[in-house]
């Protein structure tokens, strides 16, 4: 656009954001009583498991269904961890959502069922209400006295607030005066103070104000003047995850183990205390718990041990949903060499809701690439999507939504503003899916080393 600039920074920024694969989803795109609409929050037919999954989704607000767990099941790129996605934006933020893929749990940091039990409390959220005390005003004055240019001595000063009823003078130390000028607070400004932590915010100017126009800003907000008493109690509510209360609670170095990432294992006593702590606070009527999802992801790479121990967890108490997706037919139990639907072992299976996933219609396809494409700023004409729909049907969705990217790029190169036919194929030439790199691989068996096919018979899935 013309006249807009906008700093390399910043168009990184959204570049990243815009990767991911299921940035496009926004929801679940379901109506009041629960229909799939056709295209809606990013989400394109699927429209049984889309709906099962809303239905999944009122249990949970409704708070009936921590401890059960859920089975997307269905072929590869039927939108099984679109529909998990789907489902974590619809919860909203106050809502724990915690996402892993199986393997991850083999780790050498920690025991399996560590990890998992990390996962599980990760799901969890305890909402927490605190009473603070503030002070809530309207700046009539702010008074700081500048310590001589030689001396040393802390700066002090005052500040007077007003309500509607009454107007109090406030000493200021070093710290509020410092927190004043960050937040740039000056007379008009309606302030808020939280008398444990000391902490500013503004919440506004006053009407009373204006007319001041050299104070303001294009963004000014304007606030009434606060009514009655200047000091109040006010509720405030935070949810945290067990996760987080167990991992402060048990390293010196508390909550920076969080941002690290590295918290090691858990002391089952600390865990112990942790729910006896939130089960007082419950009957005290100082918290809730808030049952969360935790999805997993390619489940059938968990082994017998994870999922016995999957099978104890789901009947504790504090319980989170579990959804759990696969795209195994009837496999080897990780672990043991006994087969079974999904690779998992049928006394979970038996507890498990199952909900499936079909292939997509190519008029489908071709609406999840014009998503695709919009979502990465890609103008494409509609020969191209047409050929990338075909490509999509006869290969994969995954492939197709690939070559999105790649034929953008080379149209980039014919300086074009919209990709053409042409660049779509000149992509497909250059990548190869699935069924082309394994026919080359038939081909040229024989030049290849530790191949286990021989050079004129059919590939065979290899079983570990
Ligand atoms: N119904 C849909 N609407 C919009 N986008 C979709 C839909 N289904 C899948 N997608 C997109 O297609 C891609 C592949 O889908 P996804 O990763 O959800 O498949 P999957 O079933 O989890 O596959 P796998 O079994 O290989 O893990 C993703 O980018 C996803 O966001």
């Amino acid at each position: 656009m013309a006249g807009v600039k906008t700093t390399p920074e910043i168009k990184e920024i959204t570049k990243i954001e815009r990767i991911g694969a299921h940035s496009h989803i926004r929801g679940l795109g379901l109506d009041d009583t629960l229909e799939a609409r056709a295209v809606s929050q990013g989400m394109v037919g699927q429209k049984d498991a889309r709906r099962a999954a809303g239905v999944i989704l009122k249990m949970i607000q409704a708070g009936q269904i921590a401890g059960r767990a859920i089975l997307l099941a269905g072929q590869p790129g039927t939108g099984k961890t679109a529909i998990a996605m789907g489902m974590s934006k619809a919860l909203g933020e106050e809502t724990p959502f915690a996402m892993m893929a199986a393997s991850e749990i083999f780790s050498l940091e920690m025991s399996k069922t560590e990890a998992l039990s990390q996962a599980f409390r990760k799901a969890i959220g305890v909402r927490i209400k605190e009473e603070t005390e503030i002070i809530e005003g309207e700046v009539v004055e702010i008074e700081i006295d500048r310590p001589a240019a030689t001396g040393s001595a802390a700066k002090t000063g005052k500040v007077t607030l007003k309500t509607t009823e009454m107007e109090t003078i406030y000493d200021l130390g070093q710290k509020m005066i410092e927190s004043l000028q960050k937040e740039k607070v000056q007379a008009g400004d309606v302030i808020a103070i939280d008398k444990a932590s000391g902490r500013i915010s503004k919440l506004g100017r006053s009407f009373a104000r204006s007319r001041d126009y050299d104070a303001m800003g294009p963004a000014t907000k304007f606030v009434q003047c606060p009514e009655g008493e200047l000091q109040k109690r006010k509720e405030v509510v935070h949810v945290v995850t067990l996760h987080e209360i167990d991992v402060i609670n048990s390293r010196s170095q508390g909550f920076l183990a969080l941002f690290a990432g590295d918290t090691g294992e858990i002391r089952s006593e600390v865990r112990e205390q942790i729910d006896g702590k939130v089960a007082e606070w419950r009957e005290e009527g100082k918290a809730d718990i808030v049952p969360g999802v935790l999805f997993i992801d390619e489940v059938h790479m968990l082994d017998i041990e994870c999922f016995s121990f999957l099978n104890r967890a789901l009947e504790n108490d504090l319980a989170p949903i579990v959804v759990v997706a696969t795209n195994r037919g009837i496999t080897k139990i990780r672990g043991t060499n006994y087969k079974s639907p999904h690779g998992i072992p049928i006394d979970l299976l038996d507890r498990l809701l199952i909900i499936q996933t079909k292939p997509y219609s190519e008029e489908e396809l071709r609406l999840i690439i014009d998503i695709r494409c919009e979502e990465e700023d890609v103008e494409m004409s509609d020969d191209a999507k047409e050929l990338l729909t075909k490509i999509g049907t006869e290969t994969s969705l995954r492939y197709a939504m690939q070559l999105i990217t790649a034929s953008y790029l080379i149209s980039k190169r014919r300086k074009v503003a919209e990709v053409d036919i042409e660049d779509v194929s000149k992509a497909y030439s250059l990548f190869c899916d699935v069924q082309r790199s394994s026919q080359f691989l038939k081909e040229y068996a024989s030049d290849y080393m530790f191949n286990e096919i021989k050079a004129t018979g059919d590939a065979q899935p290899m079983e570990s």
